[in-house]
């Protein structure tokens, strides 16, 4: 079974900007894969050369086993692509769109009417049929978007940042609709800023940064790369920083009452150390356990703390000026 999407030494420039260099990826068919990385790490750019949109300046792009160049019309007939930008002719009812874009992928007639409204009801817009795009609210705008990807029954569902600007209870709708399509076995690559979306949907994630895979793995897996904090509250303030002999711990700092520990797998090392200060005579009065977390697992690896990115509280309103307004709930 090919992939659904292999990807070798993918580059990507934009005059003197690299916008991907050298990216090998491999997704296999029903995943939920997730892109992560902060603004301009070339995630819209990889997206766009899979659907065609960008061609790319070197490597090979392959979806489903076929060359996204040379078998461009196979590739684009498999992918359900819900694009960042608001790219939906607003003057039409939504049910005709989704017609227009079935019809787009060779189906008309009957089963692009069944499929327009199928999609309409995945996403919960049905009732809004008749409605045109420009009446929809911002978040009813963000569903429409999805059901305008599913209209072709694609296996590849492709989301580009596809929560940017909505309020928390859409984002959760919206993900409880993905993660349906997701075990009913559709491949989905999702771009997203917000860390938390990475973690609670993925099955593995890339991180990217500057055109480039910084690491490939599970979101529990790059948790484990980092280091929790033990916080100890010791009943007397040491004079000094008590000895801590334990490999797995890296750093130990001191606060008057409060030793502060970072160490891997911090939940096993804490009794060890709670009887290691004992015997040294401080007496632990309470203790705190801080797992790490893929924020700070994506900041150590990609240096960028900026808050755009670690924070999962994008600005994108210059991007998404309608997601990001106020009516952009539901
Ligand atoms: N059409 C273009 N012409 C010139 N440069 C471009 C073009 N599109 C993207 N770039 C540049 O390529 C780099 C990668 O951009 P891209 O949009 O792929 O990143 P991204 O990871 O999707 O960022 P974001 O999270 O902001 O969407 C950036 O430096 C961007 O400015």
């Amino acid at each position: 079974m090919p992939s659904a999407i292999s990807t070798t030494d993918l580059t990507k420039n934009y005059g003197d900007v690299q916008a991907l260099d050298g990216l090998s990826l491999d997704i296999e068919q029903g995943e939920f894969f997730g892109l992560l990385g902060p603004n301009g790490a070339g995630k819209t750019t990889f997206i766009n050369i899979l659907v065609g949109l960008v061609s790319k300046s070197g490597g090979e792009a392959l979806v489903f086993g076929n060359d996204v160049e040379a078998d461009y019309r196979e590739v684009r007939s498999r992918i359900g692509l819900a694009p960042q930008e608001f790219n939906v002719d607003r003057f039409f009812p939504v049910r005709e769109v989704l017609l227009h874009q079935a019809g787009y992928h060779g189906i008309n007639g009957e089963e692009a009417r069944r499929r327009a409204d199928e999609a309409l009801k995945t996403v919960g817009i049905y009732d809004k049929r008749d409605s045109r795009f420009d009446w929809l609210s911002g978040g009813m705008k963000r569903r429409f978007m999805l059901a305008r990807a599913l209209v072709s029954e694609p296996d590849l569902l492709i989301l580009d940042e596809p929560t940017a600007g909505v309020d928390v209870e859409l984002r959760h709708d919206l993900w409880e609709i993905i993660t349906d399509l997701n075990e009913d076995g559709l491949t989905v690559l999702l771009t997203t800023h917000y860390i938390e979306e990475a973690e609670q949907l993925c099955d593995e994630v890339a991180i990217m940064d500057e055109g480039q895979k910084v690491t490939v793995a599970s979101p529990a897996e790059l948790m484990a790369k980092g280091d929790d904090t033990v916080r100890l509250r010791l009943r007397d303030p040491p004079a000094s920083t008590p000895t801590v002999t334990d490999d797995r711990v890296t750093d130990v700092g001191l606060d008057g009452d409060l030793l502060t520990v970072s160490a891997a797998s911090g939940g096993e090392v804490t009794p060890e150390l709670v009887r290691d200060l004992d015997r040294q005579g401080h007496t632990v009065v309470d203790v705190d356990i801080s797992r790490t977390s893929l924020e700070e697992v994506f900041i150590s690896l990609t240096g960028h703390d900026d808050e755009e990115t670690a924070n999962g509280d994008p600005d994108d309103s210059e991007r998404d000026t309608e997601a990001a307004a106020p009516e952009a709930s539901l």
